[in-house]
């Protein structure tokens, strides 16, 4: 059994900013949620689409993962590398990697970026993070990974898991 470090104040540190809004403003209403943002890419022959999902630990990554792929949210422990689930949904393949977020497996996420369609953030990232520009005002491509989309996870989607399981 692994103790858990207590609920991290990061789980929506941020989270009710969309990439490049200014710090301070309010938020613009949510057009559109998780699946509507996966409904609009195009994806490869079979609408397969690759999806990452990214945030510092504690964020529940992994639990929206198992929502996704409605497996029992019960039993769930640290991520030490990642976790990869395949998902039909809506006529998508949704393969969903699912990256640890554990200081000691960060500097390991960049790796994990390439060639990806859409990615998820669960709450801020830290500043150095691969993507961690991108959302901070959009001119400025991470040469590693730039995804076709990202989503950032905000208090209202966090409430609508909780609710109705749904994203
Ligand atoms: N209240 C609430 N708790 C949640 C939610 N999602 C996850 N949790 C809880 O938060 C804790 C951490 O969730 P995980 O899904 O393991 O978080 P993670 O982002 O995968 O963490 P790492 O694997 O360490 O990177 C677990 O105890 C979950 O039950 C949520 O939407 N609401
Ligand atoms: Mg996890």
């Amino acid at each position: 059994m692994t103790n858990r470090a207590p609920r991290s104040p990061h789980r929506n540190e941020g989270a009710l900013q969309r990439p490049g809004t200014p710090q301070g403003s309010p938020s613009p209403p949510r057009p559109q949620g998780l699946l509507s943002v996966i409904q609009s890419l195009q994806g490869s022959p079979g609408q397969e689409l690759r999806i990452v999902l990214l945030g510092l630990d504690n964020a529940g990554k992994t639990t929206l993962l198992k929502r996704l792929a409605s497996e029992e949210v019960t039993t769930i422990t640290p991520t030490q590398g990642f976790n990869i689930k395949s998902v039909h949904s809506h006529g998508f393949k949704l393969n969903v990697w699912d990256i640890g977020g554990q200081r000691s497996v960060r500097p390991y996420w960049r790796k994990y970026l390439g060639s990806t369609d859409l990615l998820v953030s669960a709450g801020a990232l830290p500043q150095r993070s691969p993507c961690s520009r991108q959302r901070q005002g959009g001119a400025a491509h991470c040469p590693f990974c730039p995804p076709r989309q990202i989503y950032v996870i905000d208090s209202a989607d966090q409430k609508r898991f909780e609710e109705t399981g749904q994203v």
